[in-house]
């Protein structure tokens, strides 16, 4: 059995503060700074460059896979650390089209994180070849599954509303028609048990700043379903991808496996803070924390809507249709989440009018959703969202 009160004193957080926006950025583990102390004080300054043997950092992105494998279901050596998430997306998303030479559509839908349809977009230019994104509802997915279809590239919990797909589900839809699927699981990771062995998912990417903690930053990763693995082609083909990175050979040779999923030299530093954060995990079981996570939201979803009847809710009613956080509606939804923060309950907006919060088991328990429920209630209820200083717009939201 998962000791929540455990997790959540491994964690620092902010006097006065109440964090509910880890789906967007997770906290600092408390255990993070000597982490990452050491790799600049025992293994950069002192062993400078022999540190890529020494510290083994070049075995870091593989390692650290290796770990994520294990909250996602993915198999030893399927997984690997490193770049961005929109990086990690062209890469999955190039090598899937290439397994389907003979198709034009890439299947989405509008619930998807902007980037990945940006990059989507950018990907399908640069290759012509008359490509095709497809965007639609989420709730049409399903029926646009046809065998038009090269790929199925989706996000599993709309970063919006935190509506869930069900990854198994589609993914043998897509099997059937013929076409292969990119899931981006930024907003399950760590957020919900994931199985993308058990769902037969083919590419699957996420990052690692949200729910899993790793900081400001932190590098992604990417899935590769072991039936795929040396036949994916590696669109960005940098040299640690390269089966021989250290022969400098003049042409590209990918990598066996996961490994050509590499591209350049990785962030050794963050990683540092990313395994400090990933041993957290180690004592998490990810059935309790879909337990608590639902307990916790419920609790959460039940005082907001009975104490605000000028909120509406934009998650799903149902627990077994939401990822890990709950949104709501609001038409000043902007304003008032600057109020909520600036009584220290920390969510975010997403245009155009929701007010989002994340509900993360490691760190937040009762006392934490009843407190942020009821500073809410009093900013919507007082109408405190309606002075011009929260009306005024910042950089990041
Ligand atoms: C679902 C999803 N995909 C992609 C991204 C982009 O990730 P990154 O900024 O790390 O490239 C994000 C968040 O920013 C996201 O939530
Ligand atoms: N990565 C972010 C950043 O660099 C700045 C601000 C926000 C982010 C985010 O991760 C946003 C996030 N993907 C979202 O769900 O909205």
């Amino acid at each position: 059995m998962t000791d929540f009160t455990a997790t959540k004193r491994m964690f620092h957080l902010p006097e006065g503060m109440t964090y509910l926006d880890g789906n967007s950025l997770g906290p600092l583990p408390l255990a993070t700074p000597q982490r990452v102390g050491q790799t600049l004080q025992d293994e950069w300054a002192e062993m400078v460059i022999t540190g890529w043997n020494r510290a083994e950092w070049i075995h870091q992105p593989a390692r650290l896979g290796d770990r994520i494998g294990r909250l996602i279901g993915a198999p030893e050596g399927t997984c690997v650390v490193g770049d961005t998430l929109s990086i990690k997306v062209f890469q999955a998303l190039a090598a899937a089209l290439a397994l389907r030479p003979d198709r034009k559509v890439v299947l989405s839908d509008t619930g998807n994180f902007p980037s990945d349809l940006y990059i989507a977009q950018g990907l399908l230019g640069a290759l012509g070849q008359d490509l095709e994104l497809r965007v639609v509802a989420p709730e049409e997915v399903a029926d646009h599954i046809t065998d038009e279809i090269a790929v199925l590239m989706l996000t599993e919990v709309d970063y919006r509303t935190g509506r869930k797909h069900d990854m198994a589900a589609l993914t043998a839809k897509a099997h059937g028609a013929g076409a292969i699927t990119v899931w981006d699981l930024a907003h399950s990771a760590g957020a919900l048990p994931v199985d993308v062995t058990g769902a037969k998912a083919d590419f699957a990417v996420g990052c690692t700043y949200k729910f899993l903690n790793g900081g400001p930053g932190a590098p992604a990763f990417i899935f590769v379903a072991p039936q795929h693995a040396m036949q994916a082609r590696p669109i960005l083909a940098g040299w640690l991808g390269h089966a021989a990175p250290f022969a400098f050979e003049a042409a590209y040779r990918p990598a066996d496996g996961i490994a050509r999923m590499r591209v350049g030299t990785p962030p050794i530093i963050q990683m540092a803070a990313l395994e400090a954060a990933l041993n957290i995990w180690d004592h998490v079981d990810m059935n309790d924390l879909r337990t608590r996570s639902i307990e916790l939201s419920e609790r959460f979803i039940h005082a907001v809507t009975q104490a605000c009847p000028d909120l509406t809710l934009a998650s799903p009613t149902d627990p077994a249709q939401r990822g890990s956080q709950v949104s709501f509606h609001f038409h000043e939804g902007y304003a008032a989440m600057q109020a909520v923060i600036a009584r220290g309950i920390i969510g975010d907006f997403r245009a155009p009018d929701i007010m989002r919060f994340g509900i993360t088991p490691l760190y937040l328990d009762e006392a934490d959703i009843d407190h942020a429920a009821a500073q809410i209630a009093e900013v919507i209820n007082s109408k405190e969202w309606d002075r011009p200083e929260f009306k005024v717009r910042a950089a990041v939201t």
